[in-house]
């Protein structure tokens, strides 16, 4: 476990909290297995309750059910200068040579103001939130609790997932602490319409294939399928079906990284052609911007030369950022259009 072909399996995480050494043991060995095999595991049995899962899929789905224009007065780009607010469709492009993205967002992240340092020194992007006026969305003060409710539980769930992770290191529980203080996280509500028949099947992406740019991301999925992974053994996409409260986890390329590509940061990617609308929320934990990463002490052997040099978390996360957005603008300017078609067809996991 887990074996080539198989979806990333369901963990049980209530161990993590429990008294019982040989079931935690088990845990950390399965997560173990995991990073080294896909990156990708699920976990039930956090504390994040079900009810708090379900308030906050109930508002993301009344969010994106505005028009457009209401949507608007949240856009992110109207202030362009920090990344909260709601995204158009079709703003990224993750997959080189593929169209842009079936998908709108809207981020969240901290409840900051104007004069904290992350927004002041524009640490990730980090600043203010920005909620509907109660004109546009009756109770809004209820989407906002909810949101930060849940966006605090599954910040504080990560750190637990990092403890796990350090053990599976043979690492202090403890030894992600300090990187995990002061941390940023970005959480996106995101509604994927489903895909029109008649749009070019290799062409379309919810998301494009890609790694996600932080430490760890935690999703929670809605009933509707359309997550893949990609298993490098088999050559083939796997689906990674929604199950009931449970958040599925992913190690991002700082974690591939830190570990000297010992732990992988893999491709996914989804696809709705489900006939129905998908809604689903990432949380990406990225960690101080400040906090250098390198590689982890025994993640070489001793004389071996780390794969990468030390970089900082923000560094890291903005490269990532920098590239898929970039892409976007390139295509709009109408640079990339004639390369698509041959780019898309020559991708042997299409
Ligand atoms: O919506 C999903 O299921 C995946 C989202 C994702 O991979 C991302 O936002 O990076
Ligand atoms: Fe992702």
């Amino acid at each position: 476990m887990p074996r080539a072909g198989s979806a990333p399996p369901i963990l049980d995480f209530s161990v993590f909290y429990s008294n019982n050494a040989s079931a935690k043991e088990k845990l950390v060995a399965d997560v173990r297995n995991c990073c080294r095999h896909n990156g990708f595991f699920q976990i039930t049995g956090h504390n994040v309750p079900l009810e708090l899962q379900q308030k906050i899929m109930e508002w993301n789905k009344r969010f994106f059910d505005l028009s457009l224009e209401e949507k608007m007065t949240v856009s992110k780009d109207t202030t362009n200068i920090w990344n909260r607010g709601y995204e158009l469709l079709h703003s990224q492009i993750l997959e080189e040579g593929t169209l842009p993205e079936l998908k709108e967002g809207f981020y969240i992240g901290d409840e900051i103001s104007k004069s904290h340092p992350y927004f002041v020194n524009k640490k990730l992007n980090s600043g203010p939130n920005m909620w509907p006026d109660a004109s546009i969305m009756p109770n809004v003060e209820d989407f906002k609790s909810t949101a930060l409710d849940y966006y605090s539980q599954v910040v504080a769930l990560a750190k637990d997932i990092l403890k796990v992770l350090a053990l599976t290191l043979d690492l202090d529980e403890g030894w992600f602490n300090e990187f995990a203080t002061g941390a940023v996280a970005t959480m996106r509500l995101l509604h994927y319409p489903t895909q029109p028949p008649d749009s070019p099947q290799k062409l379309t992406r919810g998301i494009g294939a890609h790694t996600d740019f932080g430490t760890i991301t935690l999703l929670l999925q809605d009933r509707v399928a359309g997550l893949q992974v990609y298993d490098y053994a088999t050559k083939e996409w796997l689906d990674v079906k929604p199950t009931l409260g449970a958040f599925v986890v992913n190690l991002g390329n700082l974690m591939m990284r830190w570990t000297n590509d010992k732990y992988i940061s893999n491709l996914h990617r989804v696809i709705n052609v489900s006939g129905e609308e998908r809604y689903s929320i990432p949380v990406f934990f990225s960690g101080n911007p400040d906090f250098v990463v390198e590689c982890l002490p025994n993640c070489r052997k001793e004389g071996e030369e780390a794969k990468y040099s030390p970089i900082t978390v923000e560094q890291a996360v903005l490269d990532g950022y920098a590239y898929s957005y970039g892409r976007v603008e390139k295509f709009k300017k109408g640079a990339a259009k004639s390369d698509i078609v041959v780019q898309a067809s020559e991708l042997a996991v299409v």
